[in-house]
């Protein structure tokens, strides 16, 4: 059987050497961990249309812009996720938890400290690749 792969925006957005994450909600997928705000491209959108829609919903940015960083194929067992990974560093607003959940600003260098999805085990290292 063909595996669906579901297409995600993702956004690392970045204000110096520091990067905005949040924490996933206990119930959602890969639920508890923390994440790059961003979520799933919608049928018609291109990955920047959804990046714009999601970061607005999620974290309360309007962002203007985005560069291609990465993209990960992962297979969860569960789920099949292609996550296209953009950096945002030209947007407007103050960056919060616009869900409700927990948010944080930190260091590229303190990234290690926090629990992520499998996936971002390679998002993690381009960054630290492009911006270290
Ligand atoms: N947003 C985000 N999703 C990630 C990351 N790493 C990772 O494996 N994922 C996975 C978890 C999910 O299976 C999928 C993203 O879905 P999502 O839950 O953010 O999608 P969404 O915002 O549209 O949420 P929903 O309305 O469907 O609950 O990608 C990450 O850093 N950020
Ligand atoms: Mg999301």
């Amino acid at each position: 059987m063909t595996k669906v792969i579901i297409n995600v925006a993702v956004g690392v957005i970045k204000k110096n050497n520091n990067v905005f994450i949040c924490k996933r909600a206990d119930e959602q997928h890969q639920g508890g961990l923390w994440e790059f705000p961003g979520g799933k491209v919608e049928a018609g959108e291109s990955v920047f249309q959804a990046l714009k829609r999601e970061l607005l919903e999620e974290v309360g940015l309007t962002i203007h812009s985005s560069s291609e960083l990465i993209t990960i194929e992962h297979d969860y067992g569960d789920k099949c996720v292609r996550l296209n990974v953009h950096v945002v560093s030209n947007f407007n607003g103050q960056a919060h938890g616009a869900e409700g959940q927990p948010s944080e600003w930190v260091g590229i260098d303190e990234l290690d400290n926090y629990d992520f999805p499998a996936a971002n085990v390679e998002i993690i290292s381009a960054i630290k690749t492009k911006y270290n």
